[in-house]
């Protein structure tokens, strides 16, 4: 059959509003140009952000209802602790209220001020709480991940002359940790190798540095092994990423993607001097080490979520319904990274308004226009997300100016994805006629979450 079966159905459903044109020209003026501020009854397809916006299964709520909410090594402490070490493989696990609480811990831990951390790409939190530690940030990505025209297969991958290169000129000593993410969200979810992370892993070894993932999108990453990796289709999806897990030393966690949850996160680690260390350092900063900050609930959500996202026929029609927008754009000319990522199409900002300069916001403009068409939120991942680079004071200029459609998990159906494409070959229909933005407040940190434009 051609058709795939969708391996589930709806249970409950959340009407949604329906605004005029005139209505979003309003919001969007009041939110500055900034779909960050917009406010969420104003937004009809809200693709923002795959974190924490995905639709739980009847299970997990169940599960939910049924945690006791008792205090210290709760029932649910426990059988998330279980889920963890079987599905992942670790045998210590911190639970933490999400990713980035994860990534504050394993840095102030990992990192002593001055020394590197080798990353694939970056990450906004990721690279933040690197330098908060005094860490100093390297990209060995390889080239092609910079070229959203690239057709590479696993553009996530690390380039280990890169890395091999940086641990010689800066010295073993002087490298924190190598921080590998799996399916790289800035390069457009971009997975990487199972070949790839054995040659990092024994780089890693060869050099006693240790290697931290950051497995937020693992298991869509796994799903892109066995899709695309020679040798890997017969295998089970569990099976390659209880493997993919065995390379790491540790690995940081957002558990508001891959697990299927709206709030939580995690730490796992083969070191018990490692995990004490971060214990009591999270003991201060990020909650008691049987909860992270998190109910009980909860922690029975991820530990059901840590069961469903492996589940193959999930992982398929989660990846080809990102792969159906994809294909609608690319169909109309639309520019699109390529290949299509694990949690989002990317539309390339600088060839869709060529027109513009980077200094004049060219995916920050159109995230706003793809709104105003259809009540679509997107989210800017260009020179706004990149930030200002602190010695100059000047703009980053990242090689990517995207605009991200982050499609949730299990919660929109065929027919949405058919009105956001819709709205957006209308915008590409008037391109010339789109003009750039002028950055009229501008905060000192993360500057993409609360800075306010207007049309030049
Ligand atoms: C690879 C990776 C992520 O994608 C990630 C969060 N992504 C997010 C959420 C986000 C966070 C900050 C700025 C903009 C959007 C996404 O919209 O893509 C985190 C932090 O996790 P956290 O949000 O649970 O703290 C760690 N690693």
């Amino acid at each position: 059959p051609e058709v795939q079966p969708e391996p589930y159905r709806i249970k409950a459903i959340e009407p949604l509003v329906l605004t005029t044109r005139a209505q979003r020209e309003a919001a969007l003026r009041e939110a500055g140009w900034n779909t960050f501020l917009l406010r969420s009854q104003d937004v009809y397809i809200d693709f923002l952000t795959d974190s924490g916006t995905s639709a739980m299964s009847s299970v997990q709520w169940a599960e939910m209802m049924r945690a006791a909410e008792t205090l210290s090594y709760s029932a649910a402490y426990h059988r998330f602790v279980e889920t963890i070490q079987e599905v992942y493989g670790f045998p210590y696990v911190l639970p933490t209220h999400q990713g980035r609480a994860a990534e504050h811990v394993l840095s102030q831990v990992l990192i002593r001020p001055g020394q590197y951390v080798a990353n694939n790409m970056y990450f906004t939190t990721t690279r933040e709480h690197q330098e908060r530690a005094g860490g100093i940030f390297v990209d060995v990505i390889i080239d092609e991940a910079h070229d959203p025209a690239a057709h590479h297969p696993f553009k996530g991958n690390m380039d280990p002359e890169k890395l091999r290169d940086l641990i010689r000129r800066v010295g073993p000593e002087q490298v924190a940790y190598v921080c590998l993410e799996l399916n790289v969200n800035m390069a457009g979810g971009q997975p990487v190798s199972l070949e790839n992370v054995r040659t990092v892993a024994q780089l890693c070894r060869e050099f006693g540095i240790p290697l931290i993932f950051d497995a937020t999108r693992a298991a869509e990453n796994a799903y892109f092994i066995k899709a695309r990796e020679p040798g890997m289709q017969d295998r089970a999806i569990p099976d390659i990423f209880r493997e993919l897990m065995s390379y790491a030393d540790g690995i940081t966690v957002s558990a508001k993607k891959d697990l299927l949850v709206n709030i939580g996160g995690f730490l796992a680690v083969r070191d018990a001097a490692l995990y004490r260390r971060m214990e009591q350092f999270a003991l201060r900063f990020e909650g008691h080490p049987a909860d992270g900050g998190l109910a009980r609930r909860d922690l029975v959500a991820m530990a059901q979520g840590a069961r469903e996202m492996l589940d193959v026929n999930y992982l398929r029609s989660r990846i080809e319904q990102v792969a159906y927008l994809a294909a609608a754009l690319r169909k109309a000319g639309v520019p699109i990274v390529e290949p299509p990522g694990g949690h989002a199409v990317f539309i390339d900002a600088r060839r869709f308004l060529p027109h513009l300069p980077q200094d004049q916001f060219p995916a920050q403009r159109l995230a706003g226009e793809i709104y105003l068409a259809a009540g679509v939120r997107a989210m800017e991942r260009g020179i706004v997300s990149a930030g200002r680079d602190p010695e100059t004071g000047q703009h980053k200029y990242p090689r990517l100016e995207l605009v991200r459609l982050t499609i949730p998990r299990r919660v929109y159906t065929q027919r949405h994805l058919d009105v956001a494409a819709e709205g957006i070959l209308d915008v590409f229909a008037r391109r010339e006629q789109i003009g750039g933005l002028r950055m009229v407040f501008e905060p000192p940190v993360l500057r993409f979450f609360t800075a306010r434009f207007e049309p030049m």
